[in-house]
């Protein structure tokens, strides 16, 4: 039987493309859509839709999840929306796998347990990108011999959060091996205001935010007369797609909440 999906932000950059490989995927099945806009109307009267894409859109997710079965939620929106409606997702019992980024701790914490009350699996992902998930376990496994390392993030300059949840999560990882510790000179200090990025545990994270940049990011660890550079780019929003159609899959299965693709894979 299909799975059934209600994709949250389908007119956005990641959502579209997530529509279109739910509508080639074969035993997917979109029942809906939620946007703040274009109450209902079908995805075929949206621009950039059309066809067969029949979906009903709703602006309204409470009114949504009670006229539409759905087995999955994907949510590609912004953090404020995206994390109201995890939280709504998970009190329906539909399974979310969340895309979008930008959740403080306090908000993954509260949606765990939430995850964890109602038994109900959930997938939070920064990143869907296979090679960006095999960056971030290079890293953590390269920051337990360089525990000097700077994160430099390079996004479009749409993006609404920064440090990209990318960064962060990869930050996380390598705080696991490495020894914590406050980097560059004692005495630095910055003339020019947040030139030095932003603190992590004494690493640095910088965000770049440029027109015609995709999704980029480089791990630069340095050692006695030595860098390693660990990078990865994403070309285009069909970089994410296999990774969001695992987590559907495996959300499934699940009863609680996942957060990171390195924890399923
Ligand atoms: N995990 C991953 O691998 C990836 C995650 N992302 C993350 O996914 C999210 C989306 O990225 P991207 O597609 O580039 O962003 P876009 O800005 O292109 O898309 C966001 C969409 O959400 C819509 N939206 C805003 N408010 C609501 C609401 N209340 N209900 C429903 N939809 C709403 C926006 O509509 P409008 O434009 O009208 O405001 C827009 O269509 C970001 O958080 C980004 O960081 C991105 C790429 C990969
Ligand atoms: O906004 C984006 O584009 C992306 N967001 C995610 C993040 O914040 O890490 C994933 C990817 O980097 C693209």
């Amino acid at each position: 039987m299909a799975i059934k999906i209600i994709v949250a932000g389908p007119r956005g950059r990641m959502g579209k493309e997530a529509v279109h490989m739910i509508y080639d995927t074969a035993d997917f099945e979109l029942t809906a859509c939620l946007d703040h806009k274009n109450d209902g109307k079908k995805l075929s009267d949206l621009e950039g839709f059309s066809g067969d894409f029949n979906a009903p859109i709703y602006t309204d997710i409470e009114k949504c999840f009670s006229e539409q079965q759905a087995d999955v939620f994907v949510d590609l929106t912004i953090p404020e929306v995206g994390y109201k409606h995890t939280k709504a997702a998970l009190n329906h019992g539909i399974r979310p796998v969340v895309g979008t980024t930008g959740y403080t701790n306090e908000q993954l914490e509260e949606l765990k347990q939430l995850a964890k009350e109602k038994q109900t699996g959930c997938i939070i992902a920064p990143n869907f990108a296979i090679g960006a998930v095999l960056m971030m376990k290079f890293a953590k496994m390269a920051a337990a011999y360089f525990p000097d390392v700077e994160i430099i993030e390079k996004h479009h300059d749409q993006k609404l959060d920064a440090p990209s949840g990318t960064a962060k999560k990869t930050a996380e990882l390598i705080q696991e091996s490495r020894k914590s510790k406050k980097q560059g000179h004692d005495d630095e200090e910055e003339t020019i205001k947040g030139v030095r990025g932003g603190d992590f545990d004494g690493m640095r994270i910088h965000s770049m935010r440029l027109p015609g940049l995709v999704a980029h990011q480089e791990v630069v660890f340095g050692g006695a007369g030595q860098t390693l550079t660990i990078q990865h780019d994403s070309m285009n929003r069909a970089s994410f797609m296999d990774g969001i159609k695992e987590c559907v899959h495996q959300v499934m299965d699940l009863d609680e909440l996942i957060y990171g693709l390195e924890n399923i894979l």
